[in-house]
């Protein structure tokens, strides 16, 4: 939970905001970089989850490479100085422009997701001289187990190359000669809470990569994406991933050679529970059948509980000790639209209008999803060291 000192803070600043807990972060990252370390692993962050610039250069400085997935955030990376030969761009729908950018500053690799993109890559380096290096995103029909909207690695979603079109990937890479295959690139689905399911992706790629190894197309880097999910439920007690575990497992059935680099894209488990939204209780309406408490932040700040049904914790940090009544609340925000709501017949102690809310776990999706929708401010930011 806070500490005292922590709700003083939280008192004099303008609510709602995101607190980002910078030494959690950094105790985070220690773990994560000690645990993959140990088997030479290669981690790039997915910065879709958090752009914060203090965030990001924080885990720059664990030497952590950068997962983009947008122009937009391959310029944030190199703004915050992350090396360029640590990042990758993936994305089934790169401009133009976004395309020639990362040819521009001379990323690690594109992750390719289409044949079609792949032509239009060697297109665009051709015309500036240059041989991009790509990943082929590979969709390997693996099911996460994870919510239907979060689950990218099945034939019926979007992302990357089936397997039908291998054939013709080959024959395309021989005759792309402005492009260079490095590796190829995996990423079946977010917040995967069932270690099982990174087992099978081993499985599956240990196929995939030999597949590909047979026919000539030498493999460097293996990439198996991010996905790895945190407790939403136990923000404190469970506030940092079992890296050790997720890191052995690929270690023990991803089969590769000296030669060969395994490469990791972690969004969530690296910075969702650093983060905390906090906002203020509004109005108190006690009804009949339920009572709510409306709060200043709403799904324009937090949009996963609208988009997903997704659970975050959520604390009354006002009022502590077992010694105040319980109620169940309806917890809402201020938009108008009734998927508002952050959490029904939540159990909190009696709660009143000016009392401090946290709504747990929301450093990953949580800024970045935000929006101005009924021309909300932007959201402000406090740190915590
Ligand atoms: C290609 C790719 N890599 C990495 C990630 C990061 O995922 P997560 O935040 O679940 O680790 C995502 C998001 O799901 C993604 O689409
Ligand atoms: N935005 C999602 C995860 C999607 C990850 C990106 N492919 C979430 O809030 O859980």
């Amino acid at each position: 939970m806070f500490s005292n000192e922590q709700l003083n803070k939280f008192q004099s600043e303008e609510t709602p905001f995101y607190y980002y807990d910078l030494s959690l972060l950094s105790a985070t990252l220690k773990a994560c970089t000690t645990a993959s370390d140990k088997y030479g692993f290669h981690v790039h962050y997915a910065l879709k989850a958090n752009v914060d610039k203090r965030v990001l250069a924080t885990i720059k400085s664990y030497n952590i490479g950068a997962d983009c997935v947008s122009g937009g955030e391959v310029k944030r990376a190199l703004e915050i100085g992350f090396n360029k030969n640590q990042i990758v761009f993936a994305g089934v729908g790169k401009s133009d422009a976004e395309i020639n950018f990362g040819l521009d500053n001379d990323i690690f690799c594109f992750n390719v997701e289409s044949i079609q993109e792949l032509e239009v890559i060697n297109e665009l380096a051709a015309k500036k001289g240059k041989t991009a290096q790509v990943a082929l995103r590979i969709n390997p029909n693996v099911n996460a187990y994870t919510h239907k909207y979060i689950t990218t690695g099945l034939e019926e979603n979007k992302f990357g190359i089936n397997q039908w079109e291998f054939d013709k990937v080959v024959t395309s890479l021989k005759s792309l000669p402005n492009i260079k295959c490095v590796g190829l690139h995996f990423h079946i689905g977010s917040q995967i809470t069932d270690f099982n399911v990174f087992k099978s992706l081993c499985v599956k790629v240990n196929d995939i990569v030999k597949w590909f190894t047979d026919r000539g197309v030498a493999i460097k880097v293996i990439n198996v994406g991010g996905g790895l999910g945190v407790d939403y439920y136990e923000p404190d007690s469970k506030s940092i991933v079992d890296f050790e575990t997720y890191f052995k497992i690929f270690d023990s059935f991803l089969e590769r050679t000296a030669q060969q680099e395994v490469h990791f894209e972690l969004g969530r488990a690296l910075v969702a529970n650093s983060g905390a939204l906090i906002s203020k209780v509004l109005f108190v309406k006690n009804g009949q059948v339920t009572n709510f408490a409306i709060l200043d932040a709403g799904m324009t700040e937090l949009m996963r509980p609208a988009l997903y049904q997704a659970y975050h914790k959520i604390q009354n940090i006002s009022k502590s000790g077992n010694s105040v009544k319980s109620k169940n609340y309806d917890v809402v925000g201020p938009i108008c639209e009734s998927t508002d709501c952050f959490g029904k017949a939540v159990e909190l102690p009696e709660t009143q209008r000016g009392d401090l809310i946290a709504i747990r776990t929301a450093g990953a999706y949580g800024e970045v999803m935000a929006s101005n929708y009924n021309l909300r401010n932007k959201v402000n930011v406090v740190y915590g060291e």
